[in-house]
């Protein structure tokens, strides 16, 4: 147990890369797949700076891919801690590309990751707490505490179906473009 306190800021980090062809999928553009690559790895490294602990990764939350990335361009990943639970820390990543000869940058990504801080033994570790600094930082935090409680009532709205079936499918054969064909 800890009652370290720390600054978001000292979870900071920044990583640049150059999109080279092999990162790019059938289209030309750079694989999603690679995105959440560095996406994770950055998450990784913010966790691990602030809890001074080696992370797993616990969930993500939504990645949109907002506008494609071409080859040749500047990605830059941008995270920070938002928010910390016991042994959880939701590591917030904001990602832009930008063209070398324009100049001109653009939003791709913005996602949260949930990190779970380890012991050498495995086990969930206590990570410091949260020391808000601004504004921003405090609206971070109570959006993503709203994000949080979504998240509990999606996880209640996904439990076993117990509705009525007849209904069910009346109501989707309805509301969408599908034959259900039981067997
Ligand atoms: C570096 C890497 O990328 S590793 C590769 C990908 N990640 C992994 O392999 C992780 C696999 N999963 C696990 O090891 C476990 O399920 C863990 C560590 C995520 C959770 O461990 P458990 O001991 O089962 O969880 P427990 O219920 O005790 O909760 C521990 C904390 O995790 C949080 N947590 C658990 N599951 C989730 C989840 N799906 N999403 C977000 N937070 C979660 C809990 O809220 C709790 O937070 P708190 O300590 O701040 O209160």
């Amino acid at each position: 147990m800890t009652d370290l306190y720390k600054k978001s800021s000292s979870s900071r980090v920044t990583l640049s890369q150059l999109m080279l062809p092999s990162h790019s999928n059938f289209s030309g553009k750079i694989h999603g797949g690679y995105l959440l690559s560095l996406m994770d790895q950055i998450a990784f490294a913010s966790g691990s700076k602030f809890s001074g602990k080696y992370c797993v990764t616990a969930s993500v939350d939504r990645v949109d891919f907002l506008n494609p990335i071409e080859v040749g361009e500047l990605v830059t990943l941008k995270a920070s801690v938002i928010f910390v639970g016991n042994s959880s820390m939701v590591v917030g990543i904001r990602v832009e590309a930008q063209n070398i000869q324009t100049g001109k940058v653009k939003h791709c990504n913005s996602s949260y990751f949930t990190m779970i801080a380890k012991d050498s033994d495995g086990n969930n570790a206590r990570v410091p707490r949260l020391i808000l600094t601004s504004k921003e930082e405090v609206l971070r935090f109570v959006k993503t505490t709203q994000r949080l409680k979504l998240r509990h009532s999606y996880a209640e709205l996904c439990a076993d179906f117990d509705g009525d079936m007849q209904q069910a499918v009346a109501q989707i054969t309805n509301d969408y473009q599908v034959q259900v064909q039981l067997s």
